[in-house]
């Protein structure tokens, strides 16, 4: 079974490695939304697989690093593409939400990515 849990930040953010005259070289903010999904057999007692706040607990201090910042600003997201950002959360988040199985980064209503931890080829650019 999967659970999700979702947190919004504000965060601002350009993109350094955008072609010339690319709107996103510019300075501008999101309210980014980022779903944490994990994945487990319900505890036949308790009838969950976690509770949902301690996936809250989890992230926090991610959040914390996260809203209301400047992205570019933050190590290892020099460039912050919702892809690195997906990878950013994911590395710090896994060791403390080991069934961490999925995170979803929303940019907008319209634009973004999913990241399930897999193998890719790391051919991020900081
Ligand atoms: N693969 C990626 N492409 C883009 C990213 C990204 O992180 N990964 N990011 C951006 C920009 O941050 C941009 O702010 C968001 O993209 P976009 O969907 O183009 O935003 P719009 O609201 O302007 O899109 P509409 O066409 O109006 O829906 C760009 N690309
Ligand atoms: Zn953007």
């Amino acid at each position: 079974m999967e659970l999700f849990k979702e947190f919004y930040i504000e965060a601002a953010h350009r993109l350094p490695h955008v072609p010339e005259g690319h709107k996103c070289a510019r300075l501008h903010g999101h309210s980014f939304r980022i779903t944490i999904y994990v994945s487990g057999s319900p505890d036949p007692q308790l009838g969950w697989v976690m509770d949902f706040a301690d996936i809250g607990e989890a992230f926090r201090p991610l959040y914390d690093m996260l809203d209301h910042r400047y992205l570019n600003e933050i190590e290892g997201l020099e460039n912050p593409t919702s892809e690195n950002l997906a990878r950013w959360i994911w590395q710090r988040l896994k060791p403390r939400l080991p069934g961490l199985c999925r995170i979803v980064i929303q940019e907008t209503c319209t634009s973004g990515c999913t990241y399930t931890g897999e193998q890719d080829h790391d051919t991020s650019v900081v």
